[in-house]
């Protein structure tokens, strides 16, 4: 078996088509357009890339987009203030502080201060409730990319064995939620899991987010699977490779996530969703 391809980066720029349309729309219509403020504190080169390309991306489909690049050495006080006056501020819709942050900021803390209706990012513990109680409002914007990626495949999710590995915050613990959601039954592996090759082998449906190399080699995963590899993860050569073997992978699943080109862009077509709805549902 040779693997179908899921391409996140040509669905992700339809999504984005789709939110210009809809933004050029409510635009002609005298209403004002969405507005996100991306918060960025210090100098990770990772996340200077992730921020800029959010940034890029509010622009392309007509957003207004606010940057704030504070430096490292910001204390907690300050970005709380911040995050305080972009919550009163009408023309904002969502407000997004890239992670991680440096170590003295407390993140929970952080995360919480932002008025759950602006949450684009879907952490705030109210935002992750509701999806928990199967009434999803702002979702977390890795795990909803993932979920349009897997419809995309057009296999039906209900009793598929899912399995997470991976229990972040960001994506391991609100994926596994999502999936429950889709009709799944789940098994979320961690650091404490026993036989995690067992777990993967009964995988009709996986996602690996762990960001460490090649992790789960390529012959664990069950012929006819569907592989979704969140790990983007630089090798010293400078390519870019996922969590999962690809190369043995792809030949015993039935449709596979590329790195990088698969997840990625699906989180920032995600928050644009998100941004969208925020603005339409809560502050028109
Ligand atoms: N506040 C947030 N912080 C972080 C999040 C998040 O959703 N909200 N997720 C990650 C990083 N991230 C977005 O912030 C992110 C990572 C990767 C990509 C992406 O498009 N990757 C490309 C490859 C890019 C490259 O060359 O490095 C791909 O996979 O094709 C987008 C967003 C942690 N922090
Ligand atoms: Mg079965």
């Amino acid at each position: 078996m040779s693997a179908a391809i899921i391409d996140g980066k040509a669905i992700a720029a339809s999504i984005r088509q789709t939110i210009q349309a809809s933004v050029a729309e409510r635009v002609s219509q005298g209403l004002r357009a969405p507005g996100l403020a991306v918060i960025l504190v210090g100098q990770d080169p990772a996340s200077q890339v992730y921020v800029g390309n959010k940034r890029r991306a509010c622009e392309q489909v007509g957003f207004v987009s606010k940057s704030y690049d504070l430096p490292a050495t910001t204390g907690e006080t300050e970005l709380l203030s911040l995050i305080d006056s972009l919550n009163d501020d009408a023309t904002i819709d969502g407000i997004l502080v890239q992670l991680p942050l440096p170590g003295h900021i407390d993140s929970a803390k952080v995360i919480e201060r932002i008025q759950p209706n602006k949450d684009v990012d879907g952490f705030h513990p109210y935002n992750v409730g509701r999806l928990a109680q199967r009434i999803p409002v702002l979702r977390p914007c890795t795990p909803m990319g993932i979920m349009t990626l897997i419809e995309s495949t057009g296999v039906p999710t209900h009793g598929l064995h899912a399995v997470v590995v991976g229990a972040s915050n960001i994506v391991g613990r609100p994926m596994t939620l999502e999936l429950l959601l889709a009709g799944c039954t789940t098994t979320t592996c961690h650091r404490f899991t026993e036989n995690l090759r067992a777990e993967v082998e009964r995988a009709d449906l996986l996602v690996v987010a762990v960001g460490k190399p090649h992790f789960i080699p390529g012959d664990w995963v069950k012929p006819g699977a569907i592989v979704i590899d969140v790990g983007i993860n630089r090798l010293d050569n400078g390519s870019l490779v996922g969590d999962v073997d690809y190369a043995v992978a792809a030949e015993r699943a039935a449709h596979i996530t590329p790195v990088p080109g698969g997840v990625g862009p699906m989180t920032i077509a995600s928050l644009l969703q998100n941004t969208l709805f925020a603005c339409e549902q809560y502050h028109s």
